[in-house]
């Protein structure tokens, strides 16, 4: 699908706990622009497998699955949907599937769709995810790629949801990076383009005002 007749779309990808919700949310206020979470989509789709004892490495059931979902909430997108508990979703098991489940490039072409026709529909927007910058929408107006240690972002992801063990976070974490950016389709990689924040010695102020500065770089006003 073109990216023709877009507006204005703020791109920001990276891995787990680098900051993309908390900095993403802040510039949806700042900037008056509507937020999405793409990877709550994925894990919709991977918690719904686990449910119905699909197996996630198959790809076949899980894009069967995924229309059947897609189908099943024509009037409420699965991207925007909230029927699903936060703490369902973020479950470990979950946590464990999404990644199998995000390698499945039928999968992707879908939620890609959902995505683009979603952004379509604002006049502004912020979308975070793995992808959104290189695949989803290569003429962003803005691209950040934010990351960090991966032990500063266990740490992060331990304190947010208070989980007793920092090294099965840790391990989550890593397992993560490495399906994400190994994968064949839409690998998490910063787009050419991307300005690419290292958070891991930065607060989130000092990361919003190096994203703040560069929206209104690019013509992005603020909120008054
Ligand atoms: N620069 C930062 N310094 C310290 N803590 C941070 C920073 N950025 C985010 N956090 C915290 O880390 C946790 C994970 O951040 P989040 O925005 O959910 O990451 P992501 O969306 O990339 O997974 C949150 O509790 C958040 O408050
Ligand atoms: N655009 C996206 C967003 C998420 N994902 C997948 O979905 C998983 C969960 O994404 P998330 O954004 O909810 O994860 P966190 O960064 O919040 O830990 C990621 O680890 C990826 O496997 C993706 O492949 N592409």
């Amino acid at each position: 699908m073109p990216e023709q007749g877009l507006g204005t779309v703020v791109a920001v990808d990276g891995p787990a706990a680098a900051g993309k919700t908390t900095t993403c949310l802040a510039l949806s206020k700042s900037f008056d622009l509507r937020y999405l979470e793409s990877g709550r989509t994925y894990r919709i789709i991977a918690f719904e497998a686990l449910q119905r004892d699909i197996p996630v490495e198959n790809a076949t059931k899980v894009t069967g699955l995924c229309d059947e979902l897609i189908t099943a909430s024509r009037s409420v997108s699965l991207l925007t949907s909230d029927r699903y508990a936060q703490d369902k979703l973020r479950a470990a098991r979950v946590n464990v599937a999404v990644s199998t489940v995000a390698k499945i490039a039928e999968v992707r072409q879908r939620v890609t769709s959902l995505i683009r026709l979603w952004a379509g529909a604002q006049p502004r927007c912020v979308i975070e995810g793995r992808d959104i910058g290189t695949t989803i929408f290569p003429a962003a107006t803005v691209k950040f790629y934010l990351t960090a240690k991966p032990e500063v972002r266990a740490m992060r992801r331990v304190r947010q949801e208070r989980a007793a063990s920092y090294e099965h976070v840790l391990d989550d974490v890593v397992r993560r990076d490495e399906a994400d950016m190994s994968r064949t389709t839409s690998p998490l990689v910063p787009a050419e383009d991307a300005i690419r924040i290292d958070t891991t010695e930065l607060t989130v102020e000092q990361v919003l005002r190096l994203m703040t500065s560069a929206c209104r770089d690019r013509g992005l006003e603020i909120n008054r």
